[in-house]
């Protein structure tokens, strides 16, 4: 904060559930000053996080006259885009790809001649290139800056190698804060890695869990909006008190989830990586890598969804053969956050490079037992079938 009030640019890695969101809004609220125009604009990688960031925004500028505004889809069709748009607030939220679109609308009146200010929530999430990076979209909205007016700050709970070299070589004056270890988990949160043997292990590994007695509210991480759908079917049936939220589900939807999990109506919310970064949760007690993560960055996020602000949690990492190539580097992690890991873990060998490639998906095999008895009842028919024909025409 204090690197910040001086006007100094800034990487920041602290650890999940540190309070990085107020380390920022904070500075950016007391440095705004009197002025016209849009000056300060805070980027994240989801609209949840973005809506989330705009409540807590809300609540810190209280009575300093400040004007934050969110980039929704509501807004973008209330008009409250226009031409003097630009002059009606103060301080932008939003996520990258609704940014942009504003930007290359005409008539959206968004206007960052007057920006001092530009924060990149999740940094190390938002610098990603490929298909489903953000990487692009960053930059083009780089180019929409004044980059000898326009001061960064980069904030994420992981360290990237490749967020550190740009930083270095774009930002002058730079004051890098690392609090505590790179890239370490939370302390506040207990890890255990369970093996379940196979796919169909999880579900009764997750089903005992229940059985047991789980205290809610309970994250569920799966690595795909199919999975999440599965899982959903599947434990619907069970009784208990159960949600799912990703990107296939409307806007709408996915706030009506948030909100009712938020207010404890939710037990049980079955979530894809969507979720995995920022989402501060009050009292999440357990977070269960139903799927596992496909690298140690995810990881620390993940589980960061516990254990938040000094309180305490628990993270429960389900793994089977398949997740070999990545149970070393996420062993190392839990090592090292000083959690009991067996030593073969450690000493498994690192998966040669051409074998998988960096943050790659592992196909599994489906989860609901439902799919599998009509795929199995299907083929069984397909084969009968077959076989009445190729005996009749015999
Ligand atoms: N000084 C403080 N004292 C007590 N609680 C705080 C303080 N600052 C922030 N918090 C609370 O801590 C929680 C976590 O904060 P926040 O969401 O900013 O974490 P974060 O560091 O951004 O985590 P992540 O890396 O997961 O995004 C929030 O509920 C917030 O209200």
């Amino acid at each position: 904060m204090a690197a910040m009030c001086d006007g100094r640019q800034v990487l920041v890695c602290a650890p999940t559930g540190s309070g990085k969101t107020a380390a920022f809004l904070i500075p950016l609220i007391a440095n705004l000053g009197v002025g016209k125009g849009l000056r300060a604009l805070v980027l994240c990688p989801s609209r949840e996080l973005a809506k989330q960031t705009y409540r807590e925004c809300i609540r810190l500028s209280a009575g300093t006259g400040v004007r934050p505004h969110i980039i929704s889809k509501v807004s973008m069709s209330d008009n409250k885009f226009g031409p003097k748009f630009s002059l009606k607030f103060d301080l932008l939220i939003g996520t990258p790809n609704r940014l942009i679109y504003l930007l290359k609308r005409e008539d959206s009146g968004l206007d960052l001649s007057s920006l001092k200010w530009l924060v990149i929530d999740e940094s190390d999430k938002l610098f990603e290139s490929g298909v489903k990076g953000f990487g692009d979209q960053l930059q083009q909205i780089y180019e929409a800056c004044d980059p000898a007016v326009v001061k960064r700050a980069l904030f994420s709970a992981t360290y990237t190698i490749d967020v550190a070299r740009w930083c270095k070589h774009n930002l002058k004056d730079l004051v890098t804060i690392i609090v505590g270890q790179r890239n370490t988990t939370a302390d506040q949160v207990e890890q255990e890695l369970v093996f379940v043997g196979n796919e169909n292990g999880k579900l009764i590994a997750f089903r005992e869990l229940v059985q047991k007695g789980l205290t809610p509210p309970v994250l569920v991480f799966v690595q795909s909006k199919e999975r999440a759908k599965e899982l959903f079917d599947e434990l619907i049936y069970d009784n208990i008190n159960v949600d799912v939220i990703h990107a296939d589900r409307p806007q709408l939807q996915r706030d009506n989830v948030v909100q009712a999990f938020r207010e404890g109506k939710i037990w049980v919310l079955i979530c894809t990586e969507l979720m995995g970064r920022g989402i501060d949760f009050k009292g999440v007690r357990l977070v269960v890598n139903y799927d596992f993560p496909n690298s140690a960055i995810s990881y620390i996020h993940r589980i960061g969804r516990t254990g938040r602000a000094g309180r305490p949690g628990k993270a429960l990492t389900f793994f089977t053969e398949d997740d070999r190539d990545s149970l070393r580097s996420i062993s190392a992690v839990m090592k090292e956050s000083g959690c009991p890991v067996p030593d073969y873990m450690l000493k498994l060998k690192k998966p040669k490079s051409n074998s998988r490639k960096r943050n790659q998906v592992i196909e599994r095999e489906q989860i609901s037992t439902q799919l599998k008895k009509k795929r199995k009842w299907k083929k069984e028919n397909k084969t009968q079938n077959e076989f009445v024909k190729t005996t009749a025409t015999a």
